[in-house]
């Protein structure tokens, strides 16, 4: 009862199961009714047999349980079905030996007892139906069990072949409906997984706010660029952006006016930032960018770099009809592992574009005051 246990603690799982369940029981009902015609119509040849017996009841309860099968419990149905396609082998397989589709059947069971009671049931059920078809062909070839029919006559029958034909059908369409099924909640699966995985790397890389990556990525992404620059000789420059007086903002039109400027300057600096250039929130409203370069920068590289920014921070934002405007004091720090042995790692390099930064708030302040 390996996995019937387990089915409680996978929701999943069991939606798949019922799914499947009741999509066979269904197809079961309706050829079991064709089947079992075609079952007994071969009476003219053989005379009643148990096989046939067992087919009107099997469609009997079929055909109930298809009526009724909202109502069923899951396990029920389960063993339901895996009770009626043992039987219809098994009484196939004695009954009308090679002539009928008892093997046949026998495989949809052992799929059945595999999916629902794990692999270990499904291979004790293959080898006893194994040697239970071993035991009935000895019988056969040594006459215990006569054929029920003349198989000359009944390989020739049109109820022979009905019986054969639908028989066959009946197993083969089961068989489709439980691997299409699987295939299709194992595909729903993994696409679920595989946006669930995005999402979690989103959550996990991204500013809540902007969108765009947070300092913890950003960290990282500086350290690799230190790194690069250790074995390639490149520089590395480190853009600090804070915006002035924000809180003023927050103060004058409200918070959700504050967060649509931080989105607005994330999406302003965006613009301004290359493809291979990162930029991140670090907090508040505070931005990194981070430039690599084989070469180094030449001073007025730097500064047009600096200007493009603060041109584009200084767009005014239209907030509820209202124009508002933001400054941002910009700071930034190069590095190259032989060129500035004073920064030793990460930590030095944003140490410095923040003084840079800060130093730069301070001209400001200071022109802002005379
Ligand atoms: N709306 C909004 N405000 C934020 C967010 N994060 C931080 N702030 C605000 O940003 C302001 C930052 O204040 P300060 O660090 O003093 O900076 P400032 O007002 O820009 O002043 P200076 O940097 O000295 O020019 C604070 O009022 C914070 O509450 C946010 O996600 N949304």
């Amino acid at each position: 009862m390996k996995l019937l246990n387990d089915i409680g603690q996978f929701s999943e799982w069991e939606k798949v199961l019922v799914n499947s369940i009741d999509k066979i029981i269904v197809i079961l009902a309706i050829c079991s009714v064709p089947a079992t015609i075609a079952s007994l119509s071969r009476m003219s040849l053989s005379g009643f047999q148990i096989s046939m017996g067992s087919h009107v009841a099997i469609t009997i309860s079929l055909v109930t349980a298809a009526l009724i099968r909202h109502k069923l419990p899951i396990k029920f149905k389960l063993n339901l079905v895996l009770v009626i396609t043992a039987l219809v082998s098994l009484v196939g397989v004695m009954d009308w030996g090679l002539l009928g589709n008892g093997v046949l059947w026998s495989i949809l069971s052992i799929i059945f007892v595999t999916l629902y009671y794990g692999i270990k049931a499904g291979a004790i059920c293959a080898l006893a139906f194994f040697i239970y078809v071993s035991i009935i062909g000895y019988f056969y070839i040594n006459g215990v069990i006569q054929p029920q029919v003349d198989p000359n006559s009944y390989v020739v029958s049109v109820s022979g072949w009905m019986t054969g034909i639908i028989g066959a059908l009946l197993p083969l369409s089961v068989t489709i409906v439980i691997i299409g099924t699987l295939y299709e909640a194992a595909r729903d699966s993994l696409i679920k997984l595989e946006r669930q995985r995005v999402e979690i790397t989103i959550l996990a890389e991204r500013d809540d706010l902007t969108g765009i990556y947070n300092a913890r990525v950003f960290h990282k992404m500086l350290q690799q660029a230190i790194e690069r620059s250790k074995r390639h000789d490149s520089w590395v420059y480190l853009i600090n952006i804070d915006l002035d007086n924000f809180k003023s903002i927050n103060d004058n039109y409200g918070h959700h006016a504050g967060d649509a400027i931080l989105c607005y300057i994330a999406k302003q600096l965006l613009n301004v930032t290359r493809g291979e250039d990162t930029l991140c929130r670090v907090g508040g409203d505070e931005f990194l960018m981070l430039i690599e370069s084989p070469e180094r920068h030449e001073p007025q590289e730097l500064e047009a770099v600096i200007e493009r920014i603060k041109t584009a921070i200084e767009i005014p934002y239209i907030y509820e009809k209202t124009k508002l405007s933001v400054r941002g004091s910009i700071g930034f720090a190069e590095y190259n592992a032989k060129a500035t042995p004073h920064l030793k790692n990460k930590d030095d390099i944003l140490k410095e574009a923040d003084k840079a930064m800060f130093r730069n708030k301070e001209v400001s302040r200071t022109q802002e005051i005379s």
